[in-house]
């Protein structure tokens, strides 16, 4: 699927998919250099991390092995509102392991500064964070994230795991939306 197939409903492409390949080849050498002689977990965060998951273990030279887990924030009709609700738990019992948090963006940070949290109380041997994409203008909380791929402007970004009600997901690049789409 490609900018064509999207007709009218993208503003423009943010990141293309050459970026993000190249972003992830980066990102994996040095996830490999910093986890050299150990054994990594990839916990990806269902279900817009799926292609990032996907496309950077595959750029990692090391082996890993790969865990998900599915949230969703809810509240007052917003998302993000901080209030995170498991709807897939690990499979991994991650006590002891030296786990990488997976996402596809860090919005706010209300979901990640709960999963934090949440993953942390269960005894890794270290917990970090990979993102493709952060907004550090929506930021409602700090977070220390050790892999960032893009800091982006707080604009609403779709494609390559990211949705619109559920929709262009399986775009291979990072855009945003026409403005008659969400209605701004
Ligand atoms: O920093 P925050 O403001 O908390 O937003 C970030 C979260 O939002 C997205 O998930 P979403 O809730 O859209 O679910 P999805 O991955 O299933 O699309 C993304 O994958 C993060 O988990
Ligand atoms: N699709 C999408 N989901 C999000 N979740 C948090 N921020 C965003 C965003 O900009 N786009």
């Amino acid at each position: 699927m490609d900018q064509n197939d999207m007709g009218a409903d993208l503003a423009k492409v943010l990141i293309s998919k050459d970026e993000i390949d190249a972003k992830l080849v980066e990102l994996a050498a040095r996830i490999d250099q910093d986890y050299a002689g150990k054994d990594l977990l990839l916990v990806g965060v269902l279900k817009g991390a799926v292609m990032v998951m996907a496309d950077l273990a595959r750029a990692l030279h090391s082996q890993v092995t790969m865990d998900w887990m599915a949230v969703s924030s809810y509240g007052m009709g917003t998302k993000s509102s901080g209030v995170v609700r498991i709807l897939k738990d690990l499979d991994t019992d991650i006590a002891g392991k030296d786990v990488l948090i997976v996402e596809d963006i860090i919005d706010s940070g209300l979901t990640l500064s709960w999963l934090l949290g949440n993953l942390g109380s269960r005894g890794p041997a270290s917990l970090k964070v990979c993102t493709l994409l952060r907004k550090p203008d929506a930021a409602k909380v700090e977070i220390d994230v050790e892999y960032v791929g893009f800091d982006i402007p707080n604009e609403f970004v779709v494609g390559y795991g990211l949705d619109y009600a559920e929709k262009l997901r399986n775009l291979p690049f990072i855009g945003t939306l026409a403005p008659h789409v969400y209605g701004g």
